[in-house]
């Protein structure tokens, strides 16, 4: 078997005097794709934060790609669950894209031809190229979260973090967005961070419950309804999303 992508042992978090992530170890191998479900404040972002070398532990070990996190920012793609900016800042679709190269430069290295030809392929992916040159601070929450996902897919990562990626759209952009993760865990190992459990829960690989610690689900789909219960503390029903019929189906 390959070396795990990530590999975390008795991974401890301590921020504010607050143990936010207690122990953890958990080994994500390529290919994967884990959800990671919890409640408010369980630790999820800590985590993706982590594996990105922004947090760094107080106790036990991390290993991303076989090296220290922030070693490969190349070979990792970030969605974050939102972005602070000015929303009159002078910056377009295409340019926001665009940014996400940047982890393939050098330097002061300049963009070039292979740079635009892929800033076009990603949001042709993700659906925005009819809206590349409207301004950032103009796009609607679905629209700012798939332009996040495109900035993300333009460094051709080979790990995918999203932080709750359908957090602010509408029930037909979150299909969309589940669809284009489906296209994409062919090519990538995916880590996602969801509240989303229905949905989650019938399309990853495995499922972590995260709240402070972490109990691992070997497969998503079986996701005991004890458990959700116990993470959440109080009774939580996943809600199954169905997909769209396609049209050639319809009346069958
Ligand atoms: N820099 C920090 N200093 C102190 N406490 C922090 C810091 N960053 C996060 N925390 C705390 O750590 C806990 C975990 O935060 P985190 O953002 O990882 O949770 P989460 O599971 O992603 O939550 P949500 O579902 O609400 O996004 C929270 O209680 C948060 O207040």
């Amino acid at each position: 078997m390959k070396d795990p992508v990530i590999a975390s042992e008795g991974l401890m978090v301590r921020l504010g005097g607050v143990d936010v992530l207690k122990g953890l170890s958990l080994s994500v191998y390529e290919g994967d794709f884990i959800g990671i479900v919890g409640p408010n404040g369980g630790g999820k972002t800590t985590l993706l934060r982590c594996i990105l070398g922004l947090v760094r532990p107080s106790s036990g070990s991390i290993r991303v790609f076989g090296g220290r996190p922030g070693a490969s920012p190349g070979r990792i793609g970030y969605v974050p669950q939102r972005l602070f900016f000015d929303r009159d800042f002078p910056l377009d679709v295409a340019g926001l894209v665009l940014m996400g190269r940047l982890s393939r430069k050098r330097l002061l290295e300049r963009y070039g031809t292979a740079d635009r030809l892929k800033v076009d392929e990603v949001l042709e992916l993700t659906g925005l190229s009819a809206i590349r040159r409207r301004a950032v601070g103009a796009l609607s929450g679905g629209e700012l979260q798939r332009a996040l996902i495109a900035r993300a897919l333009a460094g051709d990562p080979e790990l995918l973090l999203l932080d709750e990626p359908t957090a602010s759209v509408d029930p037909d952009m979150k299909m969309s967005v589940y669809d284009l993760l489906d296209q994409l865990r062919r090519r990538m190992t995916i880590m996602l961070v969801s509240h989303d459990i229905g949905a989650i829960s019938r399309r990853v690989t495995r499922v972590a419950c995260l709240n402070c610690t972490l109990d691992m689900h070997e497969d998503g789909s079986s996701l005991p309804r004890g458990a959700l219960d116990d993470l959440y503390c109080y009774p939580v029903d996943a809600i199954h999303h169905h997909e769209p019929v396609s049209p050639d189906r319809r009346g069958d």
